[in-house]
């Protein structure tokens, strides 16, 4: 079985996910370093390239064969689920995690940030405002267990979800 991340840029999918992997001994993957070693190129600049829309489908591409990897811990982009199929697939393959937050709190974190770039605007705050009202509904709907990732550490978070994992029987308290 696969767990999945899904959240807001800057949510904590890569970080939380690295140490979750770590936790539980099981392999880290990447939706996002998986498409850039597909493209050949960084995803802000096949952005620029190619647009949105081509992005998405190549993303949708990845999502399909990544969902399908057993026993990982698999970091989603921001924007995964906007696509049906990707929120069919990562649901009904495994267990997803939605790390929540508000948007003020990852504006904090990614202000000085040039990689995302959905956020290159001239007001990035009110653009996350927006990702959050159109994305919070879909990463609610994909997913099994929601955390806000507001307060706690990095280490809380991982320890919180691998409880949430063994209540739900997914994990049995051996792998621990
Ligand atoms: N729980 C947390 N508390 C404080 N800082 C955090 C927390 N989680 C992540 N961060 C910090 O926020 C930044 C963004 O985290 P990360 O890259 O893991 O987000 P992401 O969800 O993978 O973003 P993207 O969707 O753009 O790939 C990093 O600098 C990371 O160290
Ligand atoms: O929020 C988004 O739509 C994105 C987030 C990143 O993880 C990348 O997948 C890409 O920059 C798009
Ligand atoms: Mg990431």
């Amino acid at each position: 079985m696969s767990i999945s991340l899904v959240g807001l840029p800057g949510s904590g999918k890569t970080t939380v996910g690295r140490q979750l992997a770590r936790r539980l001994r099981i392999p880290f993957v990447d939706s996002d370093h998986a498409i850039e070693a597909r493209i050949g190129c960084s995803i802000r600049e096949f952005f620029d390239r190619e647009g949105e829309s081509r992005f998405r489908d190549i993303e949708e591409e990845v999502l399909d064969t990544l969902s399908a990897d057993v026993n990982c811990v698999l970091s989603t982009g921001g924007g995964a689920v906007l696509r049906p199929n990707n929120r069919h697939h990562l649901h009904s393959r495994g267990k997803v995690i939605y790390l929540k937050s508000t948007p003020e709190e990852l504006f904090r974190r990614l202000r000085h940030d040039v990689s995302r770039p959905l956020l290159q605007v001239a007001d990035p705050l009110s653009r996350m405002r927006e990702l959050f009202s159109v994305r919070d509904p879909l990463y609610r709907e994909t997913a099994h267990f929601v955390l806000e990732t507001g307060r706690p550490s990095v280490a809380t978070l991982v320890n919180m979800i691998v409880m949430q994992l063994e209540l739900s029987g997914a994990l049995p308290s051996a792998d621990v």
